[in-house]
């Protein structure tokens, strides 16, 4: 449903109908009943993780030298002050004595340690890069196959927004954190366990005590975990509906402005807006308490480890030296779990993310390749349509009351059908069935004898086409359009494909021709040029069965003709079941069968039809 021809207030997709019932009604989001639909529902327990571990399983050597390179460079980067410790207890006493060899060894291994840090800092920055970035093409790819893959079903009942957000938004968050947020939290993790072993080795009562504050700066660090995830996963939910109701919006801008939709589009607009600030604003506070509590924490505990660390320099129980040493290595303690956690805001964004990915990808298409494929039969000569049986079908959509039920319905091969019905009387559904982009709920369809969930994906792409109401252009030119089921065809063929549609006059007549570009979504041809290349397309395929959804477009006069005249030689000896919006297409179809509330009513050839016009107007009676 388009977002403009949809009522202000309920949404049509819980994507976007949960956030803004929510701000209206200041509720938690996510606290009402639990969705049906899987799209929506929260990641299982560990299924991030689990999917991390599947792209970067092809990395694992790579992941194994970052980690390598990362303890080689703290090891470098924190050598600092264990030589601060070593020049004063041992250097400087040696100096007083003559002996400069002590510092100068000091002062060299300082100089090296600089040296190495960066080297190393700078092959670990470039690995983990070149690591992130097979991760997120990796995830992208199997975005992108797996929504393409999605039956019809899905992507009629989720906002294309909401599904775009998952792919690019979600993907993007993951790109956050191996952008700098991995490295952050491997050098804190790193940094942590060095500097606990320098510190208890250089004095274990102080390094004991200093290593004691971490318990209640890692307990505010849990506590943030825990409220943060939920808050992360709030704050991503409303920035999709955000971008749902975006891309909604401007995909369906003409319907927009031609319903003067755009103020009320507006408010609900405002409500979703409103709603991401708020869930922006939490995550925000959520973050700051962490970073105060944490640091105030922290502050306490170097406060009183200086002040006992110092009573015990001055009693002679602690070198002056080891003292400096651990005054300095406090900060790097204490930093790296507030650096940690001031990264977790990324790895949980990050997290929450791919939790939604793992929920996206675990989704099962509706509409599967067979385990155990049979091929359809060889067509005999001079035979190019095949037989359609429907045989006892049953058709629900999900969530929805059964559309049809214990459906019967034989096309010979060959044969033209024109469905007609009200409104809903279900035309479409037995179209898309026939074409498969939904499965029965029960019973089968066959195909000369083959039930069609038997018929491989490549094979039924050559057996049958659909031709949608609506003919679809996508960027580039004209003959690549009309290539569009066969990228491979020549020149020569399209051109003979476009002749046979009627388009080649048109199309010869533009500056580039068959190079012409077809602009955004092909505005710049009339519906009765597109359906005449949405024709072109079906000739270069050359199917065996066609199943049309004629355009409901008003078409001038000449163009009708040309359209009727191309669809004649198109469906010629084929089996097409074409849904008719126009009382003149009846003449093209050999039979006609008008259907109500899922039922056929009548089934009779075009001239038994059309003996009484007043019947067609009873037949599309809403
Ligand atoms: N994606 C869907 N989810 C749920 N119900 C659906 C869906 N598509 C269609 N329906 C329902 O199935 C029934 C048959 O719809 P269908 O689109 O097949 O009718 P139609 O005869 O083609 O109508 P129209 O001429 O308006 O296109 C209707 O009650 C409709 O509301």
């Amino acid at each position: 449903m388009n977002a403009s021809a949809r009522p202000a207030a309920p949404a049509a997709t819980p994507t976007r109908a949960r956030p803004g019932a929510d701000a209206e009604n200041h509720e938690a989001p996510g606290t009402s009943a639990a969705p049906l639909d899987p799209f929506e529902a929260p990641a299982p327990k560990g299924a991030a993780r689990a999917l991390l571990r599947t792209v970067l399983g092809p990395d694992t050597r790579r992941l194994c030298l970052v980690v390598l390179l990362v303890l080689l460079q703290q090891a470098a980067a924190l050598a600092g002050p264990l030589l601060v410790a070593v020049t004063i207890n041992r250097a400087i006493p040696a100096l007083t004595r003559q002996d400069a060899a002590p510092l100068v060894i000091v002062a060299v291994g300082y100089a090296l340690c600089v040296l190495a840090a960066g080297v190393l800092q700078n092959l670990f920055v470039r690995l983990s890069v070149a690591l992130g970035q097979n991760v997120l093409t990796e995830l992208r790819s199997r975005l992108f196959r797996h929504i393409q893959a999605q039956g019809i079903e899905f992507h009629e009942s989720h906002a294309a927004g909401a599904v775009t957000s998952r792919a690019t938004g979600d993907v993007e968050a993951v790109r956050e954190l191996f952008e700098g947020g991995i490295n952050q939290i491997v050098t804190a993790g790193v940094s942590l366990v060095y500097v606990s072993a320098v510190v208890l080795a250089l004095d274990w009562q102080l390094g004991v005590a200093a290593l004691a504050a971490l318990l209640p700066i890692s307990w505010t660090m849990r506590v943030f975990r825990k409220r943060s995830l939920p808050v992360y996963q709030r704050r991503s939910a409303a920035a999709a509906a955000v971008a749902g109701d975006m891309n909604e919006t401007f995909a369906g801008i003409s319907t927009v402005q031609a319903f003067r939709r755009a103020d009320a589009n507006d408010r609900r607009f405002a409500v979703l807006n409103r709603h991401h600030r708020v869930e922006n604003r939490q995550a925000g506070l959520e973050m700051a308490r962490y970073v105060t509590s944490s640091r105030l924490v922290a502050n306490t505990a170097v406060a009183a480890l200086v002040l006992w660390g110092g009573y015990r320099v001055a009693s002679g129980a602690l070198e002056l030296g080891s003292f400096a040493g651990i005054a300095l290595y406090l900060r790097d303690l204490y930093d790296s779990p507030l650096q940690l956690g001031g990264v977790l805001d990324t790895y949980q964004s990050a997290i929450a993310s791919l939790g939604k990915i793992a929920v996206l990808l675990s989704i099962e298409p509706s509409v599967v390749e067979p385990e155990h494929p049979t091929p359809l039969p060889t067509l005999a000569e001079n035979c190019v349509g095949r037989r359609v049986s429907y045989q006892a079908v049953d058709f629900a959509y999900r969530g929805a009351g059964e559309v049809l039920s214990r459906f019967e319905l034989e096309i010979p091969a060959g044969q033209t059908v024109a469905l007609i019905g009200p409104s809903g009387s279900g035309k479409s559904t037995l179209a898309k069935l026939l074409a498969r982009l939904h499965d029965p709920t029960a019973g089968r369809i066959l195909l000369d004898g083959v039930d069609l969930r038997s018929v491989t994906n490549d094979e039924l792409r050559n057996a049958m086409v659909m031709v949608p109401q609506e003919g679809f252009l996508f960027s580039g030119t004209i003959a690549e359009n009309i290539a569009l089921g066969r990228p491979d065809a020549s020149p020569e063929e399209i051109r003979r494909a476009s002749a046979a549609a009627g388009a080649h006059q048109f199309i010869n007549e533009l500056q580039d021709g068959y190079q012409a570009d077809v602009g955004s979504r092909g505005a710049r041809f009339s519906a009765g040029q597109r359906q005449l290349i949405a024709l072109a397309r079906v000739f270069l395929v050359d199917p065996s069965i066609i199943v049309l959804d004629e355009a409901t477009s008003a078409l001038d006069i000449p163009t009708e003709r040309a359209l009727h005249t191309a669809m004649r030689a198109l469906l010629h000896g084929r089996t097409s079941m074409i849904i008719a919006h126009r009382l003149s297409t009846l003449q093209i179809a050999h039979r006609v069968l008008v259907l109500a509330d899922g039922r056929i009513i009548e089934d009779c050839t075009p001239a038994d039809f059309l003996a009484d016009r007043r019947r067609w107007t009873q037949a599309h009676r809403p």
